[in-house]
């Protein structure tokens, strides 16, 4: 079945401005109450700094400089460390991004949603880098869902890193779909983000036709995946035709896709699992230019 894409940018969010209509209903509520609100510009460069000195921690941790690490380390913390990071993500995807990414997601799995409720089963959803309990898939009652991050914000929220989690038993329990939102581009290094992408494959089931209905076995399991759209759009080493291959690669065909002015997202189903004679990526130049970002992602093995 070809992708079903979205107008490449929605045009009524473009007239409104960003968070205002479409998927923009506000980030949804969080546990904990939001310290006093920074500015939007504060906001973004808040988030920038923080993604800045995390890859240049990666960098140097990697070349083994205990004092330069040290003393990065200290700069994060005198920005507040993840959990400003957290609460400006919060804000500024509420402010400058649309609200709740959920939202698309929920759409997309409408045809199978509609039906849950019906045979009561739901389908188990493993949120990464999950900063409210709240958000339209945990209130659709569709899922069980089960939320992870390096930083709790919240009761419902396990601490946890999804690189460090235990990869499931071959009968172990398994989910029918994962979501990677704004998380990818947290990862410091290309090569992080090619080995979480290539994670996510072990957390799937892979059910055969008796497990899953017709309708089912079209979509499932699914990797929603939301970007910044630069990360794709403006990269001199992606673009999507570079991640749908890498994609492919891991045994994922692209179902959905939607653009907006500041987001991208994807919903991949998961075919089968990598074999070992997968094709590397490397950080190779597809779209030279000097205002382009660095944004990349990398395939060892
Ligand atoms: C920008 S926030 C995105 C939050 C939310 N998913 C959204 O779309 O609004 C990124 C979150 O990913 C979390 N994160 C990054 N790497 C992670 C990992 N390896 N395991 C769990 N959480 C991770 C960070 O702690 C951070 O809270």
């Amino acid at each position: 079945m070809p992708p079903k894409k979205s107008a490449s940018v929605n045009r009524k969010q473009r007239q409104l401005g960003p968070g205002v209509g479409g998927i923009a209903k506000g980030r949804p509520p969080l546990a904990k109450k939001p310290q006093a609100a920074l500015s939007s510009e504060k906001t973004r460069q808040l988030i920038r700094s923080h993604h800045q000195l995390n890859k240049q921690l990666a960098s140097v941790e990697n070349a083994g400089n205990r004092e330069e690490a040290d003393e990065i380390r200290k700069r994060i913390e005198q920005l507040g460390g993840l959990k400003s990071y957290q609460q400006a993500s919060i804000q500024g995807q509420a402010n400058d991004r649309g609200g709740d990414s959920s939202a698309v997601l929920m759409e997309w799995l409408k045809p199978l949603t509609s039906v849950v409720g019906k045979d009561k089963s739901k389908l188990r959803l493993l949120e990464v880098g999950a900063l409210s309990t709240r958000n339209a898939c945990s209130r659709s009652g569709c899922f069980d869902v089960e939320r992870i991050d390096l930083n709790s914000q919240a009761e419902g929220i396990k601490q946890q890193d999804f690189m460090a989690r235990s990869i499931p038993s071959p009968d172990g329990e398994r989910f029918d779909v994962i979501s990677l939102s704004l998380v990818l581009n947290y990862v410091p290094s290309p090569e992080g983000r090619g080995d979480m992408l290539k994670r996510t494959c072990e957390f799937l089931s892979i059910r055969n036709e008796h497990t899953y209905s017709m309708d089912q076995q079209s979509t499932l399991p699914a990797l929603f995946l939301v970007l910044p759209a630069p990360c794709i759009v403006n990269s001199r080493y992606m673009s999507e035709e570079r991640l749908a291959s890498l994609m492919e690669s891991l045994g994922y065909a692209l179902l959905r896709s939607k653009q907006t002015s500041k987001l991208v997202f994807y919903l991949w189903q998961l075919k089968a699992r990598p074999g070992s004679r997968r094709a590397k990526f490397s950080k190779k130049q597809v779209n030279p230019g000097i205002n382009r970002n660095n944004f990349s992602i990398v395939l060892q093995h």
